[in-house]
């Protein structure tokens, strides 16, 4: 219902193409001066799941692959990581399931309202093992670190964008400063091709 709207929108006024609520009106640039974490809840009305970090985000993104959890009308999901030393599961952890368990991030869905609430890397090979993935717009607190560019923008097509809105779409994060890129960022591309390096030299 809401894509259907959306497109018809987007058809007739291009630039009301919503990348992310969190985006739409320009990026939110907080005071991150000492900011240590907080608390994200499910969508739940009642007995939400809650879920605590103690730190502050890195790398926060829009992502618009298909599997990463999106507020409804949204295009690209926003997403950082924390160090999974720095999470836990406060409250309602039995309404926790993993959507798929042979995906590397392990992303722990609420069963009532479907919102994920954190992605883990079990795999200890993984480049990004020990990290944990969080939408911090499940959160009240103010201060998160903004997102910085925009991941895996090609792969909204996939969930239904037309090819024809691409152009548009990439204007406008540009015009918000998140550079769009059709994986991650040159510096986490970089990151994990250094640890692929480094293992097979390990490896001999
Ligand atoms: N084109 C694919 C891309 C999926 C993808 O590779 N997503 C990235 C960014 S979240 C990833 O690292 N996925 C690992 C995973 O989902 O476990 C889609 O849209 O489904
Ligand atoms: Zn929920
Ligand atoms: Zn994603």
């Amino acid at each position: 219902m809401w894509k259907a709207i959306k497109d018809a929108i987007a058809k007739v006024l291009p630039m009301t193409i919503s990348i992310h609520p969190a985006v739409d009106s320009g990026v939110q640039i907080n005071d991150t001066a000492g900011f240590s974490g907080g608390t994200l809840t499910c969508k739940c009305g009642s007995n939400p799941v809650v879920v605590n970090i103690s730190s502050q985000t890195a790398h926060n993104h829009v992502c618009g692959c298909s599997k990463c959890w999106k507020p409804e009308g949204a295009t690209f999901s926003q997403i950082a990581v924390v160090s999974k030393d720095n999470l836990s599961v406060g409250e309602n952890a039995d309404k926790l399931f993993i959507i798929d368990e042979s995906a590397a991030i392990q992303r722990h869905a609420c069963r009532d309202c479907g919102v994920h609430m954190y992605g883990r890397i079990e795999d200890a090979n993984h480049p990004f093992y020990a990290l944990d993935f969080v939408h911090t717009e499940l959160s009240r607190e103010k201060g998160w670190s903004p997102p910085e560019f925009a991941a895996f923008v090609s792969s909204i097509i996939e969930a239904g964008t037309p090819p024809e809105q691409m152009n548009a779409i990439r204007e406008r994060l540009h015009e918000l400063g998140l550079e769009p890129y059709d994986c991650l960022s040159p510096p986490l591309m970089d990151a994990i091709a250094t640890h692929v390096y480094n293992q097979s030299k390990a490896a001999g």
